[in-house]
């Protein structure tokens, strides 16, 4: 039987560690963290996930400031307000909310958030950073996917990590972050021919391909660690819907451990976007001392 990997239990232990942290800056005399959140829009599933940010920032102790456009903002209009945050001293972090409206160029928005307050990771700087080994802020759910496989493994050196999916905000930080632990790296897609033999060598996979159910059992090796990035809505067969994974859970129970969907690395992601919040703030503290 394969372990499950609770995501939201670790989440909770993260949110507690920033609470922590951002009682002891108020300790100090600091102002709380502040995060913009800006959605342009409205996708019903961004809706749920801005919601669901907005609340973990109170709870945590970190000031919320929305910002909610309309789908038919002007690309002009979304810049002006990222300029305006950009300098506003009471905003240590920015998050503008992906996917944006088709009119939107996403590489112009996410291109101009200060490189400093893009606690999403997106901007090519922290991208660059990342990608160097060289610090920055890591975008939220890579960062939680390392986290969730801390868990179960202790040393990643040598083993095969197979990431399916190539998207910037998942598979391609994922993939960085792999190397930079010395595991060994297979960035696969949907088009990658014979992905199922190419599954099977890994020792750890990362499904991130946004395809309901496409990792099957006979593509899992025994004992495998099994990441499940991918939330799809489908109809439940009563009229409702329910949410589904990359991976066929159910085909699974030989590998070493799996995350489950949800409950998995969606709750992580808002945990890390909380501590990359923090960690602007801290390090806008030391920029200020410096
Ligand atoms: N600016 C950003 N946009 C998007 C990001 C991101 O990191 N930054 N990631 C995704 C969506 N996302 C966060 O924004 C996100 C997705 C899922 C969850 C989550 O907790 N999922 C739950 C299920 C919740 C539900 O849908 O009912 C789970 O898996 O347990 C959190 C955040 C795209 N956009």
């Amino acid at each position: 039987m394969a372990q499950l990997i609770d995501g939201r239990a670790l989440a909770r232990g993260l949110d507690e560690e920033t609470r922590i942290g951002v009682a002891e800056r108020l300790g100090r005399g600091h102002e709380a963290p502040g995060l913009a959140v800006v959605l342009v829009g409205e996708d019903p599933a961004s809706e749920v996930y801005v919601a669901h940010k907005i609340r973990a920032c109170a709870r945590v102790g970190i000031t919320s400031y929305e910002h909610r456009l309309p789908e038919n903002t002007p690309q002009d209009a979304l810049l002006t307000l990222i300029a305006r945050l950009n300098i506003d001293p009471t905003v240590h972090g920015i998050l503008v909310q992906v996917p944006l409206p088709r009119h939107i160029d996403a590489g112009v928005i996410l291109g101009s958030i200060d490189p400093a307050k893009d606690v999403d990771g997106f901007h090519p700087v922290n991208v660059g950073r990342l990608s160097t080994g060289t610090g920055g802020l890591v975008p939220c759910t890579p960062l939680g996917v390392m986290k969730l496989l801390d868990t179960v493994i202790d040393d990643l050196t040598g083993l095969n990590a197979v990431v399916i999916g190539k998207s910037n905000i998942v598979g391609k930080p994922i993939a960085m972050l792999l190397l930079e632990r010395e595991a060994t790296v297979t960035v696969t897609h949907i088009e990658t021919r014979g992905l199922p033999e190419i599954a099977r060598q890994a020792d750890i996979i990362v499904a991130a391909a946004g395809s309901p159910r496409l990792v099957k059992g006979f593509w899992v090796k025994e004992g495998a660690v099994l990441i499940d990035v991918g939330i799809t809505r489908v109809p439940n067969g009563a009229g409702g819907e329910h949410l589904v994974g990359d991976i066929a859970f159910n085909e699974v129970q030989h590998a070493k451990a799996v995350t489950p969907v949800p409950g998995g690395v969606g709750p992580m992601t808002i945990a890390c976007l909380l501590s990359n919040t923090l960690k602007a703030a801290r390090n806008a503290e030391e920029a200020h001392h410096a």
